[in-house]
Parts: C-alpha cells; structure tokens; sequence
C-alpha cells in the first residue's frame, strides 16, 4: 500500500512538474497596472478552491478591494449564486474554475484524491499562468491547501505577484478529521502545508489564537501576519418592525411551516436557527439529541416546553444522513412539539431569517481550535443571540458567556440552554432578551472597519 502511494505521489509530482513547465514556458510578469486602467489601480486574483457562492469571507475581501478601487479577479468554483453585490460590481469579474468529478463510491480515496490533484493543478495553473494577466497580489483562501499553495507561491514567484495567504484554518486537521490522524495522507499534508504556508508574503488569520499558532513550530512563519476577525456585512441588519419579521417569514420559511408564523409572532412558537456546510467538524447529533431531550422533559415552571420551530440552513455532504436521522426520530414520535426543517436560501432571504429568530445554534467544532464559526457572525449581525459548541482555544474571541451568548459541549448542556431560554420561563425570557442585545452590541464592528485599517492599508488601498 505504502509503494503504491509513494508511485502514486511521485507520478502527481513529475505531471505537476510537466504541466506547470508547459504553461511556465512564456509566463508574462506583473510590471504595474496595465496602460488605460486609473493611475495606480491595485489588481488581485482572490482564490478560492471552493464555491464561489458558499465562500463569504473570500467574497468580503473582494468587494473590500473592489470597493476601493482595485480590480478583482474572483477564482473559485460556481455552484451556487454569488453574492448580489459581487455580480453587480464593475470592478469584480468572477473567473469560475471547472468542478473537479466527485468520487463515485467504487473508487477508494487514496486512488481518487491524487487524479483530483492532477485534474486541480492542470486548470489552476492554466488559468493563473495562461488565461489571466499577471496581478499585483494574489490572494489565497487556506484551506482547501492542496494544490492551491503550490500553484499560488510558484505563480508568484515567476509573475512577480506577491502572495497573501488567508487562514482560515488548517488542510491537515480537516483532512485528520475526515480520514483519521494516523491517515498516511495526513502527514503528509501537515508537512507541505507547514512548508508552503511559509511562502506567502503577507499572512492573515481569522483569530489571535491561530497568529500564534503560525508563528511557532511546525509552521514558523516569519513574514508579517494580521488577525482580520470575520465580522457581518452589511446585508446582515437587526429586524426593525414586528411587521417587516411577519412578511420575511412568510417569504423564506419553508412552505409546510408557514402555517406557524401567527404563533411564531405571538410567541408561542419558539424559533430557532442553525446554518452548517453539513461537513463532518460539525456533529448535529448534539443538537437533534437536545431537541429530544427539551421535548420531553417538563420543567417546575411548565408543563409541555414552548413549540418549536428549528430550522437549519445551509448544503453539504451530511445533509442526507441527517435528514434520514430527522424523519426516524419525528416517526418514533420522539419529538412533540418540535418540527425540523432544512433549507437553502438566497444570501439576503438567508441574512432576513437569522434576523427573524429567537436563538441561533452552532455546532463548529473546529478541527484546528483556533479558528471560528462565520456563522455566528453572521447571526451577531443579525443582532441574533446564539447558543454555541464551546470546546476549542479560540472560542472566547467572539462568543462571550452570559453576554451575547451561551457555550455548551455535550448534548445535555445545549438542552438545558434551550429549556431555560425557549422553554417558557420568565427568567429565560429576560436572559434571552440580555442576551439579544449583547448579540446587537457585538454586530454593530463591521467588516469594513475591520478590514479598512488593516488589509485595506497594507494593499496600500487605504491611506
Ligand atoms: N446563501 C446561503 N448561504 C448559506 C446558507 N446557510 C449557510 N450559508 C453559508 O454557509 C456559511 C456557514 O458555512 P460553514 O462551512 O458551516 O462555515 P463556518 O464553520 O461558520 O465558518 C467557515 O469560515 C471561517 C472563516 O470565515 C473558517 O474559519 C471556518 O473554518 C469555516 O471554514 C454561512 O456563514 C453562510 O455564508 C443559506 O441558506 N444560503
């Protein structure tokens, strides 16, 4: 097994080395802004091996340049709509990257993963080498990390383009935690990340925690790193009127549950949110097991626990089996009072509904422990207090206990959360409501503050 993975390793390494020295042959360099464009205007390809669509910080940091003048070339699958303002912006032009074949169930990983490698490298480097100009920066979302560091650092360095690497965490924990950590791919990967990580001229991370982490062993970076925290765009808003929440609500729930919207405005339908990938780092387990749980547990102060209306947004590899775990417990009649219903929404329908609930639930795990969920920042825009999977480093830099949130790590825990503040009680009322405005208090630092004074000004699009 382990020669064939070596053979297998050396035959992507020497295509790598052939396709790259084929496109490499008359590569062009970066030498300032092409004749015509504004004096000075800054150019950046923003890379994302993923879609386009599900990818907002890639998505921010593009309008964040587009928005001060600079030209975007936006990279990166095309599988679900962008964002509105993205397709709409002069200064953006989405570059979509062919969707690599999926794994048909026949073919074992560890023989499909290094001809999806090849299939990567041959489209990116043809398209960073060959269809696209040089540009000032390229600007690399990390992870996905194979082959995108690879082909990014060598396209910079014979275009004269300088690299910023975006962490927004760890290949080699995602890989560990899908595959195992003793995985022979995993060792591997930790080390080219460690390696190639190294190369980018400008490093931003998506915590304190993870800057510190990159700048010790095994990483090691010496080059200049910022912490840009995700914070909301401004298409996340508070809600305004109880009647503005009556017409999102008959827009974007799911058509079985709208019949709950009058008992969802008087409050006797409690409504609760969850937004996911459905990716393996987030086990809705924990969730489905407390829902189990606060609909059938009576509490001193109530009899039945308040209705409740979950909805879970979001597409991902685990959805299927989640849903098939959903209809099993709704079946054995395991969950009274509580309806379950997933969706996926168009950006804004998605941003108008985390406004219109009561409580958002998290389930990010994280597999590196220092990066953070974008959705809960996307529900703190919303002025949207959540109830969050608390167990890694890095959790304290946005969810604060008691203020705008509340941390749990097993299922009980999260039950008890709900209970107390959905369940009915006056007290959980009153801390929800405290809780709500934390959650407004914690929104109101946008992402072009963020990033004006940090990204913005080391581009030099900002003064
Ligand atoms: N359009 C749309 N988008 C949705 C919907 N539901 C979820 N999303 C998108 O999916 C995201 C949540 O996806 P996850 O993959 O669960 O992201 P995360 O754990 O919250 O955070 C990710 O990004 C961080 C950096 O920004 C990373 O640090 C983290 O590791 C992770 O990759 C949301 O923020 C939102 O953009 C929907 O119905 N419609």
């Amino acid at each position: 097994m382990i020669t064939l993975l070596i053979s297998l390793i050396l035959l992507c390494l020497c295509s790598l080395i052939a396709v790259s020295g084929y496109f490499l042959l008359s590569l062009s360099k970066y030498g300032g802004p092409p004749a015509g464009s504004p004096d000075g205007a800054v150019s950046v390809h923003v890379l994302v091996l993923g879609d386009i669509g599900r990818s907002p910080r890639m998505t921010y940091h593009a309008l964040s340049i587009a928005k001060h003048g600079g030209n975007v070339n936006l990279i990166g699958y095309l599988e679900t709509s962008p964002h509105p303002d993205v397709v709409n912006s002069a200064n953006i032009t989405i570059t979509p990257l062919p969707t690599p074949p999926r794994r048909p169930p026949s073919i074992p990983f560890i023989l499909f993963a290094p001809c999806k490698v090849l299939y990567q490298v041959y489209h990116l480097t043809r398209l960073l080498a060959r269809t696209l100009p040089p540009a000032q920066w390229i600007l690399v979302q990390n992870p996905p990390t194979i082959p995108t560091l690879a082909i990014a650092s060598l396209i910079c360095c014979l275009r004269n383009t300088r690299l910023i690497i975006d962490w927004h965490n760890y290949g080699w924990t995602i890989l560990a935690g899908t595959r195992g950590p003793n995985h022979p791919l995993v060792a591997l990967a930790k080390l080219y990340e460690c390696r190639f990580g190294r190369l980018g001229d400008l490093h931003l991370t998506v915590t304190h925690a993870m800057a510190r982490q990159l700048r010790s062993p095994p990483y090691s970076i010496t080059q200049p790193m910022l912490a840009v925290h995700d914070r909301p765009a401004s298409i996340f808003q508070p809600l305004t009127s109880p009647s503005t929440r009556k017409e999102i609500l008959a827009r974007v729930l799911p058509a079985p549950e709208t019949d709950l919207i009058p008992s969802i405005m008087e409050g006797t339908t409690r409504l609760l949110v969850s937004s996911t990938s459905w990716t393996p780092d987030e086990d809705f387990s924990l969730l489905l097991d407390a829902l189990v749980e606060y609909a059938t547990t009576t509490t001193t102060t109530t009899s039945t626990p308040t209705p409740l209306l979950a909805i879970i947004t979001g597409k991902g590899p685990q959805k299927a089996l989640y849903l098939s775990k959903i209809n099993q417990l709704t079946k054995e009649g395991r969950l009274p009072n509580v309806r379950i219903a997933t969706t996926f929404l168009p950006f804004a329908d998605y941003a108008a509904l985390l406004a219109c609930a009561d409580l958002g639930v998290c389930l990010h795990m994280s597999s590196s422990g220092v990066d953070l969920p974008m959705k809960v920042v996307d529900m703190f825009g919303a002025g949207l207090p959540v109830a969050a999977y608390a167990g890694y480093e890095s959790f304290g830099e946005l969810v604060r206990e008691g203020e705008n949130g509340r941390g749990f790590e097993t299922a009980g825990e999260l039950a008890g959360i709900l209970g107390r503040l959905l369940g009915g009680g006056d007290a959980g009322r009153g801390e929800l409501e405290r809780l709500r405005r934390g959650a407004v208090e914690e929104g109101r630092r946008r992402w072009d503050e963020e990033w004006d004074g940090k990204v913005g000004m080391v581009m030099g699009l900002v003064s």
